[in-house]
């Protein structure tokens, strides 16, 4: 069985469940977005398939067996967790040749892994000296040199410029399309969504949801925002229409009269508000983004936040 197989892995620091009976599978030959908010458990998780962490429960397979048992493991999976330390003096190529001679991996690699992320021309440049972008790229050349079947990247876009990005998401995709299995985490949605095809989404240590990313935009909720000076009528008229009221807060703190409806399109509330008599001063249909989706799928394991996150103004007509 190719592919990252995770069952049931759990870890606990200090007696807080930091990665809770997590199982979900990344498929080979598909970028997988690991995506979370800030704490979820995704560096821990990642810490855990590569043998990092010891897990205190659960099992993890990379290509069929677990990271242990591989005799030279870079040859099977490369990661790039942490930005790893590297002496400030030595040379990117150093680097890598170190690490070629101490796993037993072809010299020529090296050269090959560099082109790979466009550092051919830095090379000798101290790692002292290098940008951090150009640092996160030396990391993707470490994880590449074995040239292996699974990718295990923590927030590899972490310091990249868009240009960066854009790189990466071509890298990627063409690592893929060769066969491979990607996991990248990140807790960024929108870069996420534009370079995977899976998504992982999990939350202070549970998975909260595994989907395709075009079944994910598909979950956008469409929503009429209706504004009444009535709302015990209106209430009623939703209701006897078969729809149901937000119980959100009210998507304008400023205006009492607003509320969201569910369940009904704009024509369907516009007459039977109409039948009812009920005087309606605004009726605007609106999608809630994917942004959105995920903010709300992922709002109750936020660790930290001074305020509820804000609801974007309506845009109108609709997005
Ligand atoms: N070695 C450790 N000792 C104690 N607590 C830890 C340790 N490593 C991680 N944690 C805690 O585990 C939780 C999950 O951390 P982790 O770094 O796995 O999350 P993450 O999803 O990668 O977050 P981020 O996006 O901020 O990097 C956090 O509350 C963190 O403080």
């Amino acid at each position: 069985m190719g592919g990252i197989n995770v069952r049931g892995l759990t870890k606990s620091y200090r007696r807080q469940k930091v990665v809770d009976d997590l199982t979900f599978d990344v498929h080979p030959g598909t970028v997988t977005g690991f995506l979370g908010p800030n704490g979820a458990g995704k560096t821990t998780t990642m810490r855990m398939l590569v043998g990092l962490v010891r897990p205190d429960a659960g099992t993890a397979l990379l290509a069929g067996r677990p990271y242990s048992d591989y005799p030279s493991p870079l040859r099977a999976v490369g990661a790039l967790l942490d930005p790893g330390w590297v002496h400030p003096q030595r040379t990117a190529r150093a680097h890598l040749d170190w690490l070629a001679r101490s796993n037993g991996l072809p010299e020529d690699r090296v050269d090959a892994v560099l082109l790979m992320v466009g550092l051919s021309t830095v090379g000798d440049r101290r790692f002292g000296a290098l940008s951090l972008g150009m640092r996160q790229r030396l990391g993707i050349a470490a994880a590449m040199l074995g040239d292996p079947e699974v990718l295990v990247l923590d927030e590899p876009a972490n310091g990249l410029d868009p240009q960066g990005i854009a790189w990466l998401r071509g890298l990627l995709r063409d690592l893929a399309a060769d066969g491979r299995t990607v996991l990248v985490s990140s807790h960024l949605l929108a870069e996420t969504a534009l370079l995977a095809d899976d998504l992982v989404i999990i939350g202070r240590g549970r998975l909260l949801q595994q989907c395709t990313t075009a079944e994910f935009t598909a979950l956008q909720q469409t929503h009429v925002l209706v504004r009444a000076k009535d709302q015990e009528r209106l209430a009623t008229v939703v209701a006897e229409a078969g729809g149901t009221i937000d119980a959100a807060p009210n998507p304008r703190p400023v205006d009492p009269d607003i509320r969201l409806v569910r369940g009904l399109s704009a024509e369907e509330i516009g007459h039977a508000a109409l039948q009812a008599g009920l005087v309606l001063h605004e009726l605007t249909p609106r999608r809630r983004t994917v942004e959105e989706e995920y903010l709300r799928l992922t709002a109750d394991s936020v660790e930290y936040y001074s305020r509820p996150p804000a609801v974007r103004p309506e845009k109108s007509p609709e997005q």
